[in-house]
């Protein structure tokens, strides 16, 4: 049996349910491919890390990462659950702002946001801008003087910290292109020119080292780094940082090879690492802000295919492909990321087979899972690929013109459609005839 599927995922007809739905019939209500969220385990998620940071006594945020997946259902659910979000593009922004979120509760990242960008920030008052560049402070400061405006401002700094995963989701290393790095001196300037004009109101300091990590010690060595940097500012500047954020990152089960610590755990090391610096150096603890993204919606989220057909290769392998695939999730062909599946209604059977699990995009590489293990299963049949909720939908594409899947919220035994699937007219209503 999958480790990934609890009992309780399971309803009494032996099928798979997702937030108290049975998966066989989503599948067959709104067609496959069908991304499925159990909003039950967003909020639960988003729960289990403000818990953490009450049990520990201090202030503190949980901010939405919403690049994990946007659109304006979710921002309502984080928006019921009191967090924060980021958002790092217009398009987030608009969507968040669509979906009536408050707009005092948005963090505003990116490493070029453009100045239609951030002129959209200026007017709707987002909470902060997490400045990233020079280019950037220059920019906003324009952009204030002419509007007469004033916004919070957090600095992203890189804090030399390689995490240990794939190559294209660290960010937090010196060599990087997101934020300013400590060692050269340039955070330090950065600050000078932040502080030397009072349209910003300078709030603290961000550092985000990668995703989908496990080991906990480069989260501690963020806390630590920023907790330095925060001593250093007040001792050079007299500035006190009031909020420290240590991004998000956290890594989750895909497989059952995977076993980080529960997502909550590693922000308890975190705020201990933060509250020991602060008692040994005699400073206040600073609020702490977190940024998960994939943690929150990644776990939640199930992605519904019916497989269709097959080639067996005597010697070789079997591949059995499905209705979507590389166009809904790019994760396995662009990181070799794995997952694992189950059939919707047998989620407990045990496998029979190890096949290559493909999809139907023009492309050797479009794999979902290689050496699937999966039980007895024919053509018609509803596959379920698990753990799917962060940057599958939010990275997905319409290569090949297939239309983006549809996106249902399944809460309390109760289905909601969120986005539409896209039509074959959505993907024409752009072009215009030559
Ligand atoms: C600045 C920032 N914050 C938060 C996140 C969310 O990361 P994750 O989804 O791994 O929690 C990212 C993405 O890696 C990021 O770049
Ligand atoms: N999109 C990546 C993570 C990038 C996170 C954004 N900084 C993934 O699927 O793992």
């Amino acid at each position: 049996m999958n480790k990934l599927i609890k009992t309780s995922d399971v309803n009494d007809a032996g099928h798979l349910q997702i937030g108290g739905v049975d998966a066989d019939f989503l599948a067959k209500k709104y067609q496959t491919p069908l991304q499925v969220f159990d909003v039950t385990k967003i909020r639960q998620a988003v729960q289990a890390f403000k818990r953490v940071f009450e049990e520990e006594g201090v202030d503190y945020e949980v901010s939405y990462a919403s690049k994990a997946f946007s659109c304006l259902a979710i921002y309502q659910v984080m928006a019921e659950e009191g967090a924060h979000t980021d958002v790092v593009s217009g398009g987030e922004l608009y969507t968040a702002i669509k979906a009536g979120f408050p707009m005092d509760k948005v963090s505003f990242h990116g490493n070029n946001k453009t100045r239609s960008e951030l002129e959209m920030a200026v007017d709707n008052q987002v909470g902060v801008i997490m400045l990233d560049n020079f280019h950037e402070i220059d920019l906003l400061s324009q952009i204030l003087k002419e509007k007469k405006a004033k916004i919070k401002v957090m600095l992203r700094v890189t804090p030399g910290i390689s995490a240990h995963t794939n190559e294209y989701i660290q960010t937090g290393q010196v060599d990087s292109k997101f934020g300013f790095d400590l060692g050269s001196g340039q955070a330090d300037l950065a600050l000078e020119k932040v502080l030397a004009n009072p349209d910003f109101e300078m709030i603290g300091v961000h550092a985000h080292i990668g995703s989908q990590i496990f080991d906990v010690r480069g989260f501690e060595g963020c806390g630590q780094k920023l907790c330095e940097l925060s001593s250093h500012w007040l001792e050079k500047y007299g500035y006190q940082c009031q909020v420290l954020n240590v991004g998000g990152g956290f890594g989750i089960s895909y497989t059952e090879a995977d076993t980080p610590l529960p997502a909550e755990e590693f922000v308890r090391a975190i705020v201990k690492e933060i509250k020991t610096y602060c008692s040994q150096h005699e400073m206040p603890v600073p609020q702490i802000w977190i940024e998960p993204g994939r943690a929150i919606v990644g776990p939640a989220g199930y992605s519904l295919y019916t497989i269709g057909s097959r080639k067996d290769l005597p010697g070789y392998t079997s591949y059995v492909a499905v209705d979507g695939g590389m166009g809904d999730n790019i994760r396995p062909a662009l990181y070799q990321a794995e997952y694992s599946a189950v059939l919707a209604d047998q989620p407990l059977a045990e496998p029979e087979e190890k096949v290559n699990l493909v999809g139907k995009y023009c492309e050797s590489g479009d794999i979902l899972i290689k050496n699937c293990p999966l039980p007895k299963n024919e053509p018609g049949d509803v596959v379920v690929l698990l753990s799917t909720g962060a940057y599958g939908y939010s990275m997905a594409s319409n290569y090949n013109r297939n239309p983006r899947p549809a996106v249902v919220f399944a809460e309390d035994g109760q289905d909601k459609l969120v986005i539409k699937r896209e039509s074959y007219y959505d993907l024409i209503k752009n072009d215009l005839k030559y």
